[in-house]
């Protein structure tokens, strides 16, 4: 945890989270332990909801909460779990959160909900997610963000390292933790060429797998041809493919009229952080047996004898089957904890109810705290080749709307 570490150093001092009062609602893993001591060790206190009904591994939250820290976490969680925990974090007389630090917008979604006087008294958002953001945007449309949130998930060092190369290793990870599989000559095909698709299909192409891609944005889907997959319809592929993968953030982009025309023996899992992208509960019917052959791997059999393989119940796959690295980790947590600073400690009128970005030169930072992992070492800017290109000599580097 390189940068997140020496941020802690950084800043431990002025103790710059002291009166914040936070919810934090993401996934839990042994990284994510460290975030949690950090914000502690800034001042902050903590509500933790470690339950993810993705994750089989809140075993780290378990350990959390015996050392002390309040944490809500349970395993072999269901549904019901996952939203018994998020109210946990809500509760209690003396206890008034001024901040969520959420990941999917699941906290934030409940507290607007069910407790409205803490939703409107709070200081800020911190969201981690492509989907919580596409939720924020609908509570902004709806007129119903009464507080700045700021947007973790479109930081450069975020969604190219978490969404992208993070996926590009665990997506690997997860199948084959689950299954014996080979890649070499699989057929697969990748449903989203986003962040998380791109970062997928790279590294099962280096596996020697045939990727098909499905899109429906057009600028997408000629990136996803000009990286030399084939970008067609699920229904065009879907009786020929060996494992199918989701990661549009989208509903229902499998469902049962694609799962009836698989091959036996297909796999299929989601990467994203959607609940319905495979319309698993369309899979209920009495004709169909499933039987759960190992932890997170369940056979459903057609009648006819047919089998296809889902991961993770068709949740969020490599949370629940592999780790996340924690460098990766690091890098998110890193920008999670500069984004509530910033927010806690802007002075009155500098954020409206709105979803913003973190500035472009703490997205920096973020990136500079992490080189020093790699010795890599940066060129200056001279006084000259900076008054030529009209740049500061320390940064921002890149205009807000460049793409890296
Ligand atoms: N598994 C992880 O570790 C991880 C990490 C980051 C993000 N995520 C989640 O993964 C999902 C995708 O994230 P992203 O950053 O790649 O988002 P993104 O918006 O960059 O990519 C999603 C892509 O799916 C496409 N799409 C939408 N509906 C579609 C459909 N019906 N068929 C085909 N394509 C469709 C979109 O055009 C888009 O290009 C989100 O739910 C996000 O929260 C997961």
């Amino acid at each position: 945890m390189p940068g997140l570490m020496s941020l802690r150093k950084q800043v431990m001092e002025d103790k710059p989270l002291r009166g914040a009062k936070i919810i934090g609602c993401t996934p839990i893993t042994a990284p994510t332990a460290v975030l949690i001591e950090t914000l502690g060790s800034l001042g902050a206190e903590l509500r933790w909801s470690a339950c993810n009904i993705y994750s089989t591994q809140n075993e780290v939250g378990a350990a959390l909460a015996e050392a002390g820290f309040p944490i809500f976490a349970w395993r072999g969680e269901s549904v019901d779990d996952f939203w018994w925990c998020i109210e946990k974090c809500f509760e209690g007389k003396n206890w008034k959160p001024n901040m969520i630090l959420d990941d999917g917008g699941d906290a934030t979604n409940f507290c607007q909900a069910k407790y409205p006087s803490i939703f409107k008294n709070l200081i800020g958002i911190v969201e981690e997610s492509t989907t919580g953001i596409h939720r924020l945007y609908k509570l902004l449309k709806a007129e119903k963000l009464l507080m700045p949130a700021i947007n973790i998930n479109n930081c450069v060092t975020k969604t190219k390292f978490d969404n992208r190369y993070s996926c590009r290793e665990s997506v690997i990870v997860s199948l084959k933790k689950c299954t014996d599989l080979m890649f070499g000559a699989k057929q697969i095909v990748l449903c989203g060429y986003g962040e998380v698709g791109k970062g997928c299909c790279q590294s099962l192409k280096g596996l020697g797998c045939i990727v098909y891609v499905t899109e429906i944005d057009p600028i997408c889907a000629l990136q996803a041809c000009m990286d030399g997959f084939k970008v067609v319809k699920l229904s065009e592929v879907i009786r020929q493919v060996d494992i199918v993968i989701t990661a549009t953030g989208n509903k229902n982009v499998v469902i049962r009229e694609h799962m009836d025309k698989m091959k036996s023996g297909c796999i299929v899992c989601c990467m994203s952080y959607c609940h319905n992208e495979i319309d698993v509960a369309a899979l209920r019917t009495p004709e169909l047996k499933w039987e759960k052959v190992r932890s997170q791997v369940d056979h459903i059999r057609w009648p006819d004898g047919k089998t296809m393989i889902l991961l993770a119940g068709g949740h969020h796959v490599n949370y629940t089957c592999s780790s996340i690295p924690s460098f990766v980790t690091s890098i998110t947590g890193t920008t999670q904890i500069l984004a509530l600073m910033e927010l806690f400690n802007a002075p009155i009128g500098r954020y409206k109810s709105d979803v913003y970005l973190l500035p472009k030169k703490m997205d920096e930072y973020v990136a500079n705290l992490h080189l020093a992992t790699f010795d890599a070492h940066l060129t200056e800017l001279s006084e000259e080749q900076a008054k030529y290109m009209g740049l500061p000599k320390n940064g921002p580097f890149k205009p807000n709307h460049y793409r890296y």
